[in-house]
């Protein structure tokens, strides 16, 4: 392989920090792993003292893997590449084994995630806070808890989401005590703790500067304040510190990320030499073109523009369709098409924004006979409370599932202010009557009880999918949703999306029992997909790739489907401010680049009974 000039330049970088833009496709693993080679053999810097750090395990191996591979080729003893020393790891597995020399730490104690989960719950229920997704609160409040630890923030001024601000302190300081006491330390606690130890400790920083005198780091982008402040300890004084990113695929922000850290490097280390990574070997160049279109619209970037290696030999398609029904139709035909041609289910994937969009494709995949697989471990929509509830509520609609448990989470859902002491005495049967006996001498709840019997009745006649329109409207389960979600600093359309999500689940279904049933298949689907991600069916085919936007970085498929590229999706609704927006732009980017042939983005007019809207990403692509 040729390389570029500037990969050429990339790879024989010697000392001083460099900051190294690769755009999408452009070889950043090639140039790591060919650096890492120069610094052994042309610079005779000895492998036990050049660090690369990467942010997964997945992808520590890779990079350790294509290194041992080059370096073997190049000598022929078969173990000299293991033996050069050279230490790849992620920030944690680097940070723990500084941790493990100074406290002679030992895997007991780190904080597992079983042991996580069951801490926050103990605390949830310590201070009696209430939610009707326990899970969702439980991982809410962790991942709350990470980013006020990942980023230094200041508990005291901290803007909590899942719940209120005093109340978050109150988990946050709980959590913290909980976890002195059991003598442990969570993963955000390596960060934080390096970080401490190497800024008091002037002994045993000296000691780690020495040790690792180069350092490499891959998706530069996705770094967060506390691992920076620390790589600049170790890195000094000689910053011997190369970076490698793309600020353009910056998608982890909800995850502490801070993507102004990579902008600012050069003010930091203002010898820095940059470098940029321009060619995409990856894609046709109608898909770079329609890349660097939609990506100049963000203003928090380094301005770059990313040419293409290929031809152009296929134009981006836009299909935009009547709703998600005629996109399944016009999706299948296509992945039908080209298989067709040739190729194999498992050259193509399709992309969603998030995990809701993945069930209706499922679903005419399943239908359709084509095999897939899914990347990521997707949530089972039927196991949401907002699905929970419904379904409690068709079960005692339909006679299947009059039982206490049932009662007890559809009945103040919209509020109706039952006491659960007026169940007490059942355990199944139950009735509006019985509950009503139990308010005999009051008047507004008899009223209350009277409107349930009614709605409960006309609900029974339906089919599910009317039920469902029923019950949030005339019903008003979707205020109920709607004032949960302000009560919560919840964005209401998520909980929408889920509702919708489950109406349209049921949409072919005549009866309650063929939704049960659908529900039953779906489940058992999904949890056989979990099982066995990308094994091979009988035709040795591993299938069509299911998986968000945010699981698709680094991988990449000849051809490449987005669906619903409307307003509200991508963009998602959440995006609130132009940080946020420019977020979706960076997912979305990141969307496109993973496809090498084909890329077809499709769009809906109307969906759940609510006309959409073309994604403002759309008119993007297309601009000159
Ligand atoms: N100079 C070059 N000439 C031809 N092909 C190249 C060159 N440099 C890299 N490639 C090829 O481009 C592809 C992408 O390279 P590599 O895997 O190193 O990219 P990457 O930047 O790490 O990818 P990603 O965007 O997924 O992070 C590989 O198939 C690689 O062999």
């Amino acid at each position: 392989m040729a390389f570029s000039d500037t990969q050429t330049q990339a790879i024989a970088h010697k000392d001083g920090p460099a900051l190294v833009l690769a755009g999408p496709g452009s070889g950043k693993t090639t140039v790591i792993t060919n650096r890492i080679v120069t610094l052994l053999e042309r610079y005779h810097i000895p492998g036990s003292r050049i660090l690369v750090i990467t942010f997964t395990r997945a992808a520590a191996q890779e990079m350790q893997s294509r290194f041992f591979t080059l370096y073997q080729k190049r000598n022929a003893r078969l173990d000299a590449a293991r033996s050069t020393g050279v230490t790849f790891g992620t920030f944690h597995s680097v940070f723990y084994r500084i941790l493990k020399h100074a406290y002679q730490y030992d895997a007991s104690n780190i904080l597992t995630q079983k042991e996580q989960y069951k801490m926050i719950e103990s605390i949830i229920d310590e201070l009696d806070m209430d939610a009707p997704d326990f899970n969702e609160l439980a991982s809410n409040l962790l991942g709350e808890i990470s980013a006020v630890k990942s980023n230094c923030l200041s508990l005291d001024y901290y803007y909590a989401k899942s719940c209120p601000e005093n109340v978050f302190r109150r988990v946050y300081r709980l959590y913290e005590k909980k976890l002195r006491q059991a003598n442990k330390v969570d993963f955000d606690d390596i960060l934080t703790m390096t970080y401490d130890l190497l800024s008091k400790r002037r002994d045993i920083l000296d000691a780690w500067r020495q040790r690792f005198s180069y350092i490499l780091i891959d998706e530069f982008q996705d770094i967060n304040l506390v691992q920076y402040k620390t790589i600049q300890l170790l890195a000094a004084p000689k910053n011997n510190l190369f970076i490698v990113g793309d600020d353009d695929q910056s998608i982890y922000r909800f995850r502490g990320a801070r993507p102004e850290i990579m902008l600012g490097f050069e003010k930091d280390y203002p010898n820095a030499i940059r470098i940029l990574l321009d060619v995409n070997y990856r894609s046709d160049a109608y898909i770079v073109a329609a890349a660097n279109h939609l990506i100049v619209h963000n203003t928090a970037r380094f301005p770059k523009k990313i040419r293409a290696s290929h031809q152009a030999a296929f134009p981006v398609l836009l299909k935009p369709c009547r709703d998600p029904a005629e996109q399944n139709r016009y999706l299948t035909a296509q992945l039908r098409d080209y298989h067709a041609q040739g190729y194999a289910y498992e050259q193509m994937a399709i992309l969603f924004r998030t995990n809701l969009g993945i069930r209706f494709v499922m679903d005419a995949l399943m239908k359709g006979g084509i095999p897939f697989h899914m990347k990521d471990a997707i949530p089972n929509l039927f196991a949401h409370w907002i699905s929970l509830d419904i379904i409690a509520y068709l079960r005692l609609v339909s006679g299947t599932g009059n039982t206490r448990a049932n009662w007890l989470r559809i009945m103040n859902r919209p509020n109706r202010y039952i006491k659960r002491e007026a169940l007490a005495p059942f355990t199944s049967d139950i009735s509006v009557a019985q509950l009503k006996a139990y308010y005999q001498d009051k008047d507004w709840m008899l009223e209350r009880l009277d409107r349930l019997e009614y709605d409960l009745s006309i609900m029974k006649r339906m089919s599910p999918y009317a039920a469902i329109h029923y019950l949030s409207n005339a019903m008003k389960y979707q205020d109920y949703l709607k004032d949960y979600a302000k009560e919560h600093h919840i964005n209401e359309q998520e909980l929408l999306d889920v509702l919708n999500a489950v109406h349209e689940s049921s949409q072919s279904c005549r009866t309650f029992a063929e939704w049960f049933t659908y529900i039953d298949t779906y489940t058992e689907e999904l949890q056989k997909q979990a099982k066995s991600p990308a094994s091979k069916d009988a035709n040795n085919e591993s299938g069509v790739c299911l998986c968000t936007l945010h699981c698709a970085k680094g991988l990449e498929y000849p051809i490449v489907f987005i669906p619903d590229i409307n307003e509200d999706n991508i963009p998602h609704a959440r995006a609130a401010v132009d940080a946020d927006l420019e977020e979706e732009r960076r997912l979305f980017y990141v969307g496109i680049t993973r496809a090498k042939e084909h890329l077809h983005l499709y769009c809906v007019g109307e969906a759940s009974g609510k006309e959409k809207f073309p994604s403002r990403f759309l008119e993007e692509l297309n601009e000159m």
